[in-house]
């Protein structure tokens, strides 16, 4: 058992595509926490996809739902919760980021520009020239994700699982650290 986090929460943030859905349900199985990812749970309170909510309600509405679904998850314990890649930007979410432990998937621009390529399920990156759309967004966010606790990042040629035991070691190290 896992208990080095003492139900500390985690909070995985990076850019869009960097996995933090994905290496979240593996992170929560591992620890034997329970999974949260804040575009599911917007999806889920207002039945619409998000690329939809932003087409009928705008980004605005979409970072106040954001924000209140942040909110509202962090009072609880053992929790990983994978993020929106816009959690960073408001002031207000790092007070409950703060809560847990931050930990950014800081993934090359080269490899989100693979995995997304064929994806339309991001707003932010409709249209043309995926990779400067992810160049600028990254030269926008990078300050805020880099005020993570734990960063951790990508290594070529690594299985998901491995991805997943790095992290909880990393994380294990900050912790001796502090
Ligand atoms: N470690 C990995 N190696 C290879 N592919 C990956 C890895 N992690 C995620 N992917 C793939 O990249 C795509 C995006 O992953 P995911 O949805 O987890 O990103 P995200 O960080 O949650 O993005 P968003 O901010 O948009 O929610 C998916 O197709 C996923 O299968
Ligand atoms: O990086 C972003 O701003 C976003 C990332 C996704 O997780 C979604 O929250 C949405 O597509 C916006
Ligand atoms: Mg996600």
């Amino acid at each position: 058992m896992n208990d080095f986090l003492k139900g500390t929460n985690l909070y995985l943030i990076g850019m869009m595509g960097a996995g933090k859905t994905t290496v979240g349900q593996r992170l929560a199985a591992e620890l034997d926490y329970r999974f949260f990812d804040t575009d599911a749970v917007i999806e889920q309170v207002t039945g619409l996809p998000i690329r939809e909510l932003f087409a009928q309600l705008g980004e605005a509405e979409f970072r106040k739902l954001e924000s209140q679904v942040l909110a509202e998850l962090s009072p609880y314990m053992r929790l990983t919760i994978a993020t929106g890649g816009g959690i960073i930007l408001k002031r207000e979410n790092w007070s409950h980021l703060r809560h847990g432990i931050v930990v950014w998937l800081d993934v090359p621009v080269e490899h989100l520009q693979v995995r997304l390529q064929a994806d339309d399920t991001r707003p932010l990156l409709q249209g043309t020239d995926l990779t400067v759309k992810l160049q600028t967004l990254l030269e926008e966010r990078q300050a805020l994700y880099a005020q993570a606790d734990v960063r951790i990042c990508y290594q070529a040629e690594e299985t998901l699982e491995q991805l997943t035991m790095r992290t909880i070691e990393e994380i294990k190290q900050a912790l001796k650290a502090v």
